[in-house]
């Protein structure tokens, strides 16, 4: 059965601080890609619509977060001092915090993603399976997955990925990303 593929540009920066002597300690962005492939559930109809799902009713909930939430947001470790930053001067900037458990690096965001996409899917009751999600960080370093271990659904990212709404972390309560 034809899967569908769409992808949408972010702008993020990140640090990874686990290993004190990696350049990526530093703060620093990245122009990512994220690409979603979706296979329907079920055969489609031919002859009729020829799809299972329009374009816009699969891809627009998840552009919204990859827009409104994902671009231009600082990927940090909940560990990471500088989020003690944001909390005590500009906590108004918090929306744009991403916090994952440990490093933020792109199997991180792979994972979250999978887990927050899953969660729309459900939540829109659109007709597919996530059957692939990379995420190409430089032109020349992508990440993808085909599936999540089950280690990798109990990874305490913490609950903001497994919600469909625009959250990025869970110092905000749910109801302030509506
Ligand atoms: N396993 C991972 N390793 C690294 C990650 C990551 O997310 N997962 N991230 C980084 C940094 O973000 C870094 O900025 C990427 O660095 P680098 O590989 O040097 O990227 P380039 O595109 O410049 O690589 P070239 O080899 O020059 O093409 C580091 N490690």
């Amino acid at each position: 059965m034809p899967a569908v593929r769409f992808t949408r540009r972010f702008s993020m920066a990140h640090r990874l601080i686990a290993d004190a002597a990696s350049k990526c300690a530093v703060p620093h962005g990245h122009n990512e890609f994220v690409s979603v492939t979706l296979e329907p559930l079920a055969e489609i109809d031919f002859g009729g619509a020829n799809y299972a799902t329009s374009f816009e009713r699969l891809k627009t909930r998840w552009h919204g977060f990859v827009d409104r939430s994902l671009d231009h947001a600082f990927q940090l470790n909940a560990t990471d001092p500088l989020l003690n930053y944001f909390k005590d001067h500009e906590p108004q900037r918090l929306k744009q915090v991403l916090v994952v458990d440990g490093d933020p690096t792109t199997e991180a965001l792979v994972i979250a993603l999978w887990r927050k996409m899953e969660a729309i899917i459900a939540a829109e009751d659109l007709p597919f399976r996530l059957a692939e999600l990379a995420i190409e960080e430089t032109p020349t370093n992508t990440v993808l997955a085909r599936g999540l271990t089950d280690a990798e659904r109990a990874w305490p990212l913490a609950g903001w990925c497994d919600r469909a709404d625009n959250s990025i972390n869970d110092i905000l309560p749910p109801e302030s990303w509506a």
